[in-house]
């Protein structure tokens, strides 16, 4: 039996045992101790590659290099703080892509006295932070299509935001009369907060918060936001291999308790994937972390570090896609656009998604590692649909419902938009997003009403202005994909890969999906432009 059978065992066995305690064995192995009983040690070897994989993965999440010094203030400074120094050997730069990684990298390189020239696919800049305004012309509403939060702990984010002065205000995330509703049983946040039963009754489970269970399970891995580099290599050598399913089963739970949490955490269509994922999403929306949202659309965000490359003296073009990168030259040659237009450039730096990168030719090959990347990260879907309603039908603002039925999660305006706003009626992902799919928009549109109306009445037909939309991001030409969610084992076996330059350095990536602790935020497309633009020399003021 391989490393992997063992993996996935040993952690169905600690809801039989309890919380493990994982240490490094001498020979650079893991040796697995069970806290509660020493005598039922399991020794298991984990191979000496792998754990140092997966302390580059932990030094990545941690964000510290090599000696422990803070890779993340270096970012800071990059980013938010003094900028950077004018670099002695600053050349011409090719940018792909004008999402924030590619825009940040661009205002950061140009700033290093680089000529720096953005090719970006698509007509229009932002990636996916994408603010739809027109379709809700009539309240003067707007909906995110992508980003819609920032955790303040996303210190680069805010750092940007404040340099820029591009202004915030509080995202709610809770709202006491938000609504679980399963099934035919609905109940408000409050509710259940005070008594579960009428929902866990319906799996046949006792009255527990399905939170309370997902926490739980997650303190288990004994990597909090305290944890350090040794914490999270420990994990990952040990546990990256694990789906989400498999931890919550090896605490113990039932086939019902995953199913409850699930629905209740609009989490079932994720818990085949990583438990690895999931752990750095609670750590990235901790209860205690404050939430916030750019005031007037997440595209100020990128319209503003747009305006602050082309002023640093970068040329950003929209439809110039780029098909081939060849480094085999003195200088590296990028071809770009419907006419095949070839650029020479010292430095070329990527941050279109990975799974765009497959219709991208490079030569020489790019390295296995990288090819490997690019062919088996996985990227997961994400589907939105938004209603537009002349008048609030809902009390207060914020919050989230939560269903098991199709639209999953519904999520509320954090503020005021006239006497009605835009309201997520429906924010999916994986599974549960292929599924709306297949659906022309107006069809999804349709549903979500059908859904709302039923579990808050006819207020919800009576108040639609007429106005929707819906953006799925697996069938985005220029994203393919939410975002890259890992599959079990991915982050150690892939992640580092992400990372690396290619063709002697004259390439680097970037990219959230480069980044460990921030991928799927905008936190990690800032971090792998601060890292890049490090690669490619840049040094702060
Ligand atoms: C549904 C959804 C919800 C999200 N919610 C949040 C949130 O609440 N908070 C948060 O912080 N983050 C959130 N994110 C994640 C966040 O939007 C991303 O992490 C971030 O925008 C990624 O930026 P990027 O520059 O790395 O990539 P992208 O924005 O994808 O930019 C890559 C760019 O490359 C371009 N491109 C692709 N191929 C080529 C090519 N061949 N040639 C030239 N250009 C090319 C693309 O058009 C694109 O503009 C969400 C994302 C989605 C999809």
């Amino acid at each position: 039996m391989g490393d992997d059978t063992r993996t996935r065992r040993d952690v169905l066995r600690m809801g039989a045992v309890g919380a493990m305690g994982v240490a490094l064995g001498a020979a650079g192995g893991v040796l697995v101790t069970d806290r509660e009983d020493p005598v039922r040690t399991v020794a298991a070897e984990v191979p000496a590659h792998r754990v140092d994989r997966a302390r580059m993965v932990a030094r990545d999440i941690v964000g510290v290099d090599e000696d422990g010094g803070s890779l993340l203030a270096r970012y800071q400074e990059l980013l938010g703080g003094a900028g950077p120094r004018r670099q002695a050997d600053a050349g011409e730069v090719v940018v792909v892509g004008a999402g924030v990684a590619g825009l940040a990298s661009a205002w950061v390189l140009a700033r290093a006295g680089h000529r720096v020239r953005v090719l970006e696919g698509a007509d229009r800049i932002g990636g996916r932070i994408r603010t739809l305004r027109e379709p809700f012309a009539r309240t003067g509403g707007h909906g995110e299509a992508g980003a819609m939060r920032i955790p303040t702990s996303h210190t680069l984010v805010t750092g940007v935001l404040d340099k820029l002065g591009v202004a915030t205000r509080p995202f709610l995330m809770h709202h006491s009369e938000r609504r679980i509703t399963v099934g035919d049983v609905s109940v408000t946040r409050s509710e259940y907060d005070r008594d579960p039963a009428p929902i866990t009754t319906l799996f046949g489970i006792g009255a527990q918060r399905g939170r309370a269970i997902l926490d739980d399970a997650l303190t288990q891995a004994g990597v909090g936001p305290g944890a350090g580099v040794r914490e999270w290599t420990d994990y990952l050598a040990r546990y990256d291999e694990v789906s989400l399913r498999e931890w919550l089963l090896g605490q113990g739970n039932s086939e019902a308790h995953l199913d409850y949490v699930g629905s209740t955490e609009g989490l079932t269509a994720r818990m085949a994937l990583s438990m690895t994922h999931n752990l750095m999403t609670a750590y990235n929306l901790a209860p205690n972390t404050d939430i916030v949202e750019i005031v007037g659309g997440t595209e100020h965000l990128t319209t503003a570090l747009a305006a602050a490359a082309r002023a640093a003296g970068a040329e950003i073009m929209t439809g110039a896609e780029v098909t081939a990168i060849d480094g085999r030259g003195h200088r590296m040659r990028v071809t770009y656009g419907p006419d095949e237009v070839t650029v020479d450039a010292d430095r070329v730096l990527v941050t279109a998604p990975f799974t765009l990168l497959r219709h991208m030719s490079f030569a020489p090959a790019l390295s296995y590692g990288k090819r490997r990347a690019i062919a088996e990260l996985h990227y997961d879907a994400a589907t939105k649909t938004f209603l537009e309603f002349s008048e609030r039908w809902w009390p207060g603002h914020g919050g989230i419902d939560v269903t098991d039925a199709p639209p999953r999660l519904t999520v509320y305006p954090s503020h005021p938009e006239g006497a009605g706003g835009v309201v997520i009626a429906s924010y999916t992902w994986s599974d549960d997003a292929r599924a709306w799919d297949a659906l022309p928009p107006a069809e999804r549109a349709a549903e979500c009403l059908a859904h709302l109306t039923e579990v808050h009445g006819p207020r919800v037909r009576e108040t639609w202005t007429g106005g929707f939309a819906s953006h799925s991001w697996a069938s985005d030409r220029w994203a393919d994909g939410e975002a890259a969610v890992y599959l079990p084992g991915q982050a150690v076996e892939i992640g580092p890969d992400t990372r690396t330059t290619e063709m002697d350095g004259r390439l680097a990536f970037a990219g959230d999906s480069t980044s460990t602790r921030g991928r799927a935020w905008i936190e990690g497309a800032l971090e792998s432009a601060a890292r890049a633009c490090r690669e490619l020399g840049v040094r702060t003021a």
